[in-house]
């Protein structure tokens, strides 16, 4: 998979090359690219130079804020998106990213992160490459505004790479994590089995895997009950 970054802090994501994510780089599984979407604003909509190289205007229609240019994201995007590869537009107004979307976007060959700051990006960019064809997400990590889309798409890329195969060196313990099976995790331990006079709960030191595994379950759905009702089916 390749993953493209456009953003106006490309620095920010020199640290993909030091995380976990670093190994998979090396394992060919992912290449990832930064690009300074800046580089895309060098010339103006007449074809003038802009040493500024502007990259936002005032939103038609007023309010507080600044929009980003469709224009410059036009020409970044242009330069980037490749042929089946999936636009994601982190932003507050987008639909809820989930460990299932993340499993979906793991299986595309390209994803292109557009990393919005100020008000967000003018909505045209969204419709245009949708309705050429291409597949545009607007994702949403939660119900809380950042300053731009870079921590989410650091996030969402962190979230689906470790889904890739091949990329992980425990299959199993994905398959184990929170909501891989729609419940939260049930709780671990480990040595010491007595800590400040807690101990591990004597299920765990039985043996009994069968009644282990039904211990475990019974915790997820105790937990998933009281911290996210809202995973729960109807009839709970
Ligand atoms: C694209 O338009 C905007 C506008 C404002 C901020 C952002 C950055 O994303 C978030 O704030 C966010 C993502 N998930 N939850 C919050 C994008």
């Amino acid at each position: 998979m390749r993953i493209d970054l456009i953003t106006i802090f490309p620095e920010f994501f020199s640290v993909l090359d030091v995380s976990l994510l670093g190994k998979a780089r090396q394992a060919e599984l992912v290449q990832t690219r930064v690009h300074d979407l800046r580089d895309y604003a060098a010339f103006k909509a007449d074809g003038s130079p802009d040493v500024h190289r502007t990259v936002d205007d005032a939103p038609f229609g007023g309010g507080a804020g600044m929009v980003m240019k469709p224009d410059v994201w036009g020409k970044a995007i242009d330069d980037v998106l490749e042929p089946g590869g999936v636009l994601v537009i982190p932003s507050p107004a987008g639909t809820l990213f989930t460990q299932a979307l993340a499993a979906d976007l793991a299986t595309a060959p390209q994803l292109v992160f557009a990393c919005g700051r100020y008000e967000g990006i003018d909505a045209r960019v969204a419709e245009h490459y949708a309705a050429a064809g291409h597949r545009v997400l607007e994702v949403s990590l939660g119900d809380y505004v950042l300053n731009g889309g870079e921590v989410a798409a650091f996030a969402m890329t962190e979230a689906v790479t470790r889904l890739i195969p091949g990329f992980m060196g425990n299959a199993q313990s994905i398959v184990e994590e929170s909501h891989a099976d729609g419940l939260l995790e049930y709780p671990s331990y480990t040595r010491p089995a007595t800590w400040r006079g807690h101990d591990v709960p004597d299920i765990l030191l039985s043996g009994h895997h069968a009644r282990i595994e039904e211990w475990r379950h019974e915790q997820q759905l105790q937990r998933t009950r009281t911290r996210r009702p809202d995973l729960l089916p109807p009839e709970g």
